[in-house]
């Protein structure tokens, strides 16, 4: 005999997502289903239909078809359907029989589906808890963002990323050397931010040379998956606009800034960073604005986060330096003139700091020397007093550690370019390996003597040259095999420069004595570069990929990836200068300068491919050059008058704009390029002296504060660490039916198994998943696996998904405990606090999500403090769904009644963790804008929006803690039975 009738409401057990159910047909043996909202109708078998009744009772909310909705206060029964009876909003007494009940009730609170019979696996409800309290840890950490990428930890990174990612809106200068990884920096910035809700859309503009290595570190190191975008994407996409088409973009600068039309797209979008590599190449003088420049600035008036990365700041000059500063705040970087005066004054300062470190020293004329110096740059009485602390002889030696650091934390917040600028060098962060230079002095050939030698005779014939090869000056004196091509009309010029060029044999047999050591050449122009291949070919047979700038990328990362292969790849790659600028080479120790650079700048980042993170060994320069030619002298200027060759100074730049022409025109007069050099030394020496003591200290000292650095790699090491970790992954990859397989080594392989639910990153049912571990060392050796944190997108995925949504928020279990006798009931709720905040305001900091447990027996006896989650969960049992619906429908009142004195007991524990989280907010946000509205009243690099901004957080998130509810989240009922039941 079935009990269904017509018109009565029942929801599908296993399709709980198809809504209310009205009966419309039943027999004996079927009954017909129809989901209203979801348009579905189903026969089920009466005898075994997975179908449970709705029954609302005192207190539910209800809504009719029409839309009003009441509040049941009772019920009646006629003709085999309920009536509903009860207030509506108007508090008017309204009924409603079941089958006018809106089609689309949603049941997907813990109560509605618990007291419909919807109960999950016990598991479930086991991991959802696990998951909130997980949840509610990490969203506090201060590591969060910084802990899941797979890279090494090194503190001037972490603290990077830390500093500028905590920032509203962050727009900064990330200028540290080539290769100390501002890639990474950034990537670790985006992550962060994406990570905390702060930032959600970005757009990456790099050379179209570093597109795919961006894409792949992004990807590899951070699991952030971008869009590249190109011209043929972009029309493959439709009329609409491509930019939309991602969160992330990354598209080529060489692409964008061509392309009037795309860059109307770009800024059309709602971005939240942009970021821009090699952000050198972004040309400003007063005369004249680079397209590249131009489209970056209209891009930064509207999107209000952006990091520019460049190693050579300066090398377009300081002028161009200067506007690429002005990009990030316009309002602090108006004058030149006035920037320049700024920057003198940092001498000053940085003296100060030595000067502090000093205090208070042995007494006498140095400690006073020292306490004027600081006083010199000291003018508010709370940095006084800090300097009094210091200097007194007799002073408590940990309060005057403390004095110090505040005090030099307040001069590198106050003065120069530090909250807008990084720049850490390897003289300061360390580590790093030797560089050797080999240079081989090799006989000019006769081709280039000749023109050589008529330069020298006849003064006029330097003019005449420029114009029958078109080439540059000093271009056409340095580059000997572009000229020889470029008067390729000469009858004596028929052969190719390959052919009698000695560099060419002397490269050829350089690589036999290196053996299987790979080598990376460089030379200026990419018709030298793709010449030298020929040659190497032809004249050695060594085959030879060209990398250069008019390769496609594809081509160029298959000319990248032969190389870098340590088994199979060539010896050897031949680069052009732009077409490997950001290059990663470290794996590769010899670098052959086939020809010098004219900028110290370039000179720098051709060294940089691979004096990088990573190289372990020492570099080994190779300079050919011809005697008593201009490349010789060329040499000449940057060894003997900068050292060019031993390490990066960043002077570079400034010596260029000096001496250059200077340069260009001794060229080929020995004398008067003994001066240039002299002068160029004397420049050199003064400036290094200056830049020891002044803005490059100051920026340095700025680049890494170490304690805030160790503090923040301290955090990322915590949660490396964290054992549950593990733990709560094998449960949760158990739960969504992903087979995990411990394939040694610390590695696991994660298969999707023939349950598991759709849609996880990585997994696609049929397919062969990926490794994974959870070490942070295994994963930087093997490229090929991923690794397993908190922040991996797999791990993300689930909590987001039990958070989110309703799995395991019911269930029932059994209790066998010898003091309890069976029979009785026990509910176990969590309540979760809730908290509607804009995602910007990164609300999670302070007040996560946060679980209230309450465990209450049949009478209401509050049990919580007694009994804990991982108590009574490992003694409880599992039962069947069947069986689990029967108990909940036979103790329905009961159940009821107790979910509403739990609520009654949770609504107690609000106010403190209220309070809590608006302290803790309090006192970080206070803090920082006290911190902040001094450092505005004397350093400029604080922008008026930024303070604004911090005050309108503060006043934000004040509201939105003050708001918090709390909603059950998730509900198990525990039934006891006695000792002797199996
Ligand atoms: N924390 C890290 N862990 C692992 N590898 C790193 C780390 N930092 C940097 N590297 C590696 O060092 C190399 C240089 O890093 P990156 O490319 O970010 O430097 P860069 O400063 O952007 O260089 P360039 O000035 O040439 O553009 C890269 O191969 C990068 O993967």
């Amino acid at each position: 005999m079935s009990d269904f009738s017509p018109g009565q409401r029942w929801i599908s057990d296993g399709e709980a997502e198809l809504g209310l159910g009205t009966i419309l047909n039943c027999d004996a043996r079927s009954v017909t289903v129809l989901f209203g909202a979801s348009q579905e109708t189903r026969t089920y078998s009466s005898q075994h239909a997975p179908l449970t009744r709705v029954v609302f009772g005192s207190g539910d909310r209800i809504q009719c078809a029409e839309g009003w909705r009441m509040t049941v206060d009772d019920s009646k029964e006629a003709g085999g359907l309920i009536v509903y009876i009860g207030e509506d909003d108007q508090g008017e007494v309204r009924e409603l029989p079941e089958s006018r009940l809106a089609d689309t009730m949603q049941f997907e609170q813990a109560r509605d589906r618990l007291l419909t019979g919807q109960v999950d696996r016990n598991d479930w409800f086991d991991l959802r808890f696990r998951t909130l309290h997980h949840h509610h840890r990490i969203e506090q950490s201060p590591a969060l963002g910084l802990a899941g990428p797979r890279i090494d930890l090194i503190p001037h990174q972490a603290y990077i990323a830390d500093e500028v990612a905590r920032r509203h809106a962050p727009r900064v200068l990330l200028a540290d050397e080539v290769g100390l990884g501002k890639t990474i920096e950034a990537g670790l910035i985006l992550h962060r931010l994406m990570l905390t809700g702060r930032a959600e859309r970005a757009l990456i503009l790099v050379p179209a040379s570093l597109c795919h290595q961006w894409l792949v570190e992004l990807l590899r190191r951070f699991s952030l998956e971008v869009t590249l975008l190109d011209e043929q994407q972009s029309q493959a996409q439709g009329p609409g606009n491509p930019f939309e088409a991602g969160q992330l973009v990354l598209a080529s600068q060489d692409w964008l800034f061509a392309n009037p039309h795309r860059q109307e797209q770009a800024e059309a979008c709602d971005w939240d960073l942009l970021i821009v590599d090699e952000a050198h190449h972004l040309e400003w003088s007063e005369e004249a604005v680079g397209p590249g420049y131009a489209c970056v600035e209209r891009l930064a008036a509207t999107v209000p986060g952006m990091l520019l990365l460049t190693a050579t700041p300066e090398q377009m000059g300081q002028a161009s330096h200067f506007a690429r500063l002005r990009l990030l705040d316009p309002d602090r970087y108006h004058s030149l003139a006035a920037f320049q005066e700024e920057e003198r004054h940092y001498v000053e300062v940085a003296a100060a700091i030595d000067a502090l470190e000093r205090l208070p020293g042995e007494a006498g004329e140095r400690r006073a020397e020292d306490r004027a110096a600081v006083a010199a740059v000291v003018d508010d009485p709370d940095s006084q007093a800090l300097l009094d602390l210091l200097a007194h002889p007799e002073g408590d030696a940990d309060q005057q550690a403390t004095a110090r650091d505040q005090l030099r934390d307040q001069l590198l917040d106050r003065h120069g370019t530090g909250r807008v600028m990084f720049r850490n060098s390897r003289r300061h962060v360390g580590g790093f390996p030797e560089r050797r230079l080999h240079v081989e002095r090799l006989d000019l050939p006769s081709p280039y003597r000749r023109v050589l030698r008529r330069l020298e005779r006849d003064e006029d014939y330097l003019d005449e040259l420029l114009i029958e090869t078109g080439l540059d000056h000093p271009e056409v004196l340095v580059y000997l095999d572009a000229m020889y091509r470029a008067l390729a009309d000469d009858p004596l010029n028929g052969e190719p420069w390959w052919q009698f060029d000695p560099r060419v044999t002397w490269l050829l047999e350089r690589l036999t004595e290196l053996g299987d050591d790979k080598v990376l050449v460089i030379a200026h122009d990419r018709e030298t570069a793709l010449g030298l291949a020929e040659g190497l070919r032809v004249l050695g047979g060594v085959h030879a990929p060209v990398f250069h700038e008019g390769l496609s990328l594809v081509e160029r990362d298959r000319a990248a990836a032969a190389f870098a292969d340590p088994e199979e790849g060539c010896q050897v790659l031949v680069c052009s200068e732009i077409g490997s600028e950001g290059r990663n080479f470290q794996f590769c120790r010899h670098l052959v300068m086939f020809d010098l650079p004219l900028h110290p700048d370039q000179l720098e980042q051709r060294i940089g491919r691979l004096d990088r993170i990573g190289q372990r060994h020492a570099i080994e320069i190779h300079a050919p050059v011809f005697a008593g030619s201009p490349g010789e002298q060329l040499l000449r200027w940057y060894q003997e008058g900068m050292d060019a060759f031993d390490a990066p100074h960043g002077l570079g730049g400034e010596l260029f704009e000096a001496f250059g022409d200077a340069l260009a025109d001794a060229l080929l007069d020995e004398e008067s390029l003994d001066e240039v050099i002299e002068e160029t030394r004397a420049l050199f020496d003064s400036r290094l002296a200056e830049r020891d003591a002044g803005r490059n200290r100051l920026l340095e000292l700025n680049a890494c504060r170490h304690e805030r650095a160790a503090a923040t790699i301290a955090a990322i090491r915590e949660l490396d660490e964290d054992r549950a970790l593990r733990r709560y992954v094998d449960q949760a990859l158990d739960i969504f039916g992903v087979d995990a397989r411990d394939i040694g080594g610390d590695l696991v392989h994660l298969r999707p198994g023939p349950q598991m639910l759709d849609g996880l990153p990585g997994l696609v049912k049929g397919e062969d998943g990926f490794s994974a571990t959870f070490s942070r060392e295994r994963a930087l050796a093997r490229d090929d696996v991923q690794r397993l944190s908190w922040e991996h997108p797999l791990a993300r995925e689930m909590m987001g998904r039990i958070l989110d949504g309703t799995m395991g928020n019911t269930a029932l279990a059994l209790l066998k405990h010898p003091s309890i006798p069976g029979g009785r009931l026990m509910a176990e709720l969590v309540f979760r606090t809730h908290c509607p905040a804009p995602k910007r305001l990164h609300l999670n900091r302070f007040l996560p999500p946060t679980a209230v447990r309450v465990l209450l027996d049949e009478s209401g006896a509050n049990l919580t403090a007694k009994v804990s989650f991982t108590g009574l969960s490992k003694n409880l049992q599992k039962v069947k769904k069947a069986v689990a619906r029967d108990l909940i429908k036979s103790r329905h009142d009961q159940l009821r009644d107790l979910l509403d004195r739990a609520e009654a007991e949770a609504e107690r524990e609000l106010p403190s963790i209220v309070e809590a989280a608006q302290a803790r907010m309090r006192g970080e946000l206070d803090a920082e804008l006290t911190r902040l509205e001094a450092l505005a009243r004397r350093n400029p690099a604080v922008r008026e929006d930024e303070l604004t901004a911090l005050r309108e957080e503060r006043a934000a998130l004040d509201a939105a803690i003050e708001g918090t509810r709390l909603r059950l989240d998730a509900v198990r009922v525990i039934v006891t039975i006695d000792e002797n039941t199996r």
